[in-house]
């Protein structure tokens, strides 16, 4: 381990010795000259504030390796992040402290800690310190996720829970997860016998249905949905999910942020302009079929989505919920990106640990076919699928799609575990290793939906051993869409449907890490039909 670690400094040494000595354009003459000047003035900064703070701070941050100066550990972390801390976490402890560049940090490990940041000190750590690429994309933090503005905060995330993922409205939404799910069915009716990309369909049914819940879903004059956004828009939100967790040079040495040395704010530009462009799209063909519409016709639309509601509310005076419309093109932003990449990684993982136990498929086909029949699945039926629940539920548990969840920062220096954490601090909670704690679950690297049958799980977050959605003020916003619409789609594609691996294919299951952590192979699979009556399949 050392010797390859050693290895890997070395040829790591070496590239850049060659590149200093043969720099042959522009762009690299300018990053050699930026790094003479500011190699050595960093060194020194580094150096006077490493003294500076072991003179003030008589209480120790949490033990942790040490690194190079300037670039700190950074050269020694392996890309799946989230194995690489557990692995730190059982050398230094549940707490420890690793310096990435010019930022300090900690990782907690354990539910005790945990609940001394997200429950204890909740205000305290409920900031973010967004990366550069994330304010670019959320046209600079004017969203939920990245905000650290209180009070926008606040309201934003009022709005969301009020507006569109009440109970109310989910239920006055039915009829699109409906109408979309039974497309998806159709669709991959269509494909029988042929390989079919899980994420894939499972994606595009999800932004259809959370684009329609945000701007309706109303057939155009060309016959197109208008919730419809693009077959682009998958690779697009996919880049911009890469962009997000990417290192930058820009965020470990801010002072260097301004040349984007690595292009990576440009780039995330780029998914910006794009999307923009649908949203702009949208929002002002909205408020031009609002101007010429009489008075009064809009207000009585029985379910308003959300940007006609978000329009009606920024012309209102008086109210304590103000924002402009680049706060709204933010938090359309938020939404889609934060519903639908989840998602569809959840269901790709469940179809995979399911396609390869054929004893939890067996349980599971045969509570589809007690509750449903060979009937069409309705949204009524979801309810009753106990060990569909816990076979979701234990998945969550093995692969939480965010391992690391969204890291916080403290807004003050404080104490956690008998240690300083010092104000701006990243802080990440590996709920990674919690959920593979052996002291928090017996036999933990072992599938088993049983453990979730018999005893009262939610995702709230109140149980600090199970929190693939987060836990305190800072949770996931979606919770009630994403465990509805996660079950619907699971639901449909295994109760339409049996599913075979390809002839070639060998299932797997080693992850990719990622602010999404996803399979690292794509998950392919052949649908053949299940149901009798093909007319089930057309409706
Ligand atoms: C399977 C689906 C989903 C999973 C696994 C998931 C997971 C998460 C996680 C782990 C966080 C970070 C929590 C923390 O830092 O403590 C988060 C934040 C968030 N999620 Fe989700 N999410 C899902 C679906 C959704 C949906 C459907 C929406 C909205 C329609 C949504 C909106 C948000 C928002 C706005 C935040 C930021 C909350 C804040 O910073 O205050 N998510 N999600």
């Amino acid at each position: 381990m050392i010797s390859e670690l050693g290895y890997n400094i070395y040829l790591r040494m070496i590239t850049f010795w060659l590149w200093w000595w043969e720099v042959d354009n522009q762009r690299d003459e300018l990053v050699r000259t930026v790094l003479t000047i500011s190699v050595p003035t960093l060194l020194l900064l580094w150096y006077k504030w490493t003294l500076s703070y072991s003179r003030n701070n008589s209480i120790p941050l949490p033990p942790g390796p040490y690194g190079l100066p300037i670039v700190g550990y950074l050269p020694f972390l392996s890309s799946n992040l989230h194995e690489r801390f557990t692995e730190m976490a059982n050398r230094y402890g549940p707490i420890f402290s690793v310096r990435l560049g010019r930022k300090l940090h900690v990782v907690v490990n354990s539910t005790e800690l945990v609940k001394a940041v997200a429950r204890d000190q909740d205000q305290t750590f409920s900031n973010r310190s967004p990366p550069v690429t994330a304010l670019t994309i959320t046209y600079g933090g004017n969203d939920i996720v990245w905000n650290n503005n209180k009070t926008h905060w606040r309201n934003m995330r009022k709005l969301l829970a009020s507006q569109v993922m009440s109970s109310e409205n989910l239920q006055a939404c039915w009829s699109f997860r409906t109408y979309e799910v039974r497309r998806l069915v159709n669709e991959v009716y269509s494909k029988l016998g042929t390989k079919i990309n899980i994420n894939e369909v499972a994606f595009n049914t999800e932004v259809n249905v959370v684009t329609s819940m945000l701007w309706g879903h109303s057939k155009s004059d060309e016959g197109k949905d208008s919730s419809d956004i693009g077959d682009g828009f998958r690779e697009v939100e996919f880049k911009i999910i890469e962009l997000l967790i990417a290192p930058n040079i820009s965020d470990f040495l801010p002072v260097l942020s301004c040349l984007d040395l690595q292009g990576r704010q440009r780039d995330m530009q780029k998914n910006l302009e794009y999307v923009d462009k649908i949203f702009d799209s949208i929002i002002q063909g909205r408020i031009e079929a609002n101007s010429t519409k009489i008075e009064g016709e809009v207000n009585e639309d029985r379910r308003k989505d959300f940007v006609q509601m978000l329009l009606e509310l920024k012309e209102q005076k008086d109210t304590p919920t103000s924002f402009n419309i680049t706060q709204m093109k933010a938090l359309l932003m938020d939404i889609v990106v934060a519903a639908t990449d989840t998602t569809s990684t959840m269901v790709e993982w469940v179809m995979a640990e399911i396609l390869l136990r054929p004893g939890v498929l067996r349980k599971v086909q045969d509570e589809l076919t007690e509750v449903i029949g060979m009937n069409i699945l309705q949204e009524s039926h979801l309810p009753r699928l106990t060990y569909l629940d816990a076979v979701i539920k234990e998945t969550f548990r093995v692969h939480p799609p965010l391992p690391l969840l969204i890291h916080r920062c403290p807004d003050e220096s404080c104490m956690v575990g008998g240690y300083t954490i010092p104000k701006g601090t990243i802080v990440y909670m590996n709920v990674w290793a919690i959920h593979r704690d052996p002291k928090n679950w017996a036999n933990p690297l072992e599938f088993k939906p049983e453990r979730f049958l018999n005893t009262k799980w939610d995702y709230n977050g109140n149980n600090l051993k199970f929190l693939p959605f987060g836990s305190g003020r800072r949770i996931c916003a979606g919770i009630p869409l994403g465990e509805k619409m996660l079950m619907y789609i699971l639901a449909s594609l295994l109760h339409s449907f049996e599913w075979r691996l390809p002839e070639d294919e060998e299932l797997e299951l080693s992850d990719q890490f990622g602010l999404v952590t996803k399979k690292r192979k794509p998950l392919i699979a052949i649908p053949s039909q299940r149901l009798s009556d093909a007319s089930l399949y057309i409706s």
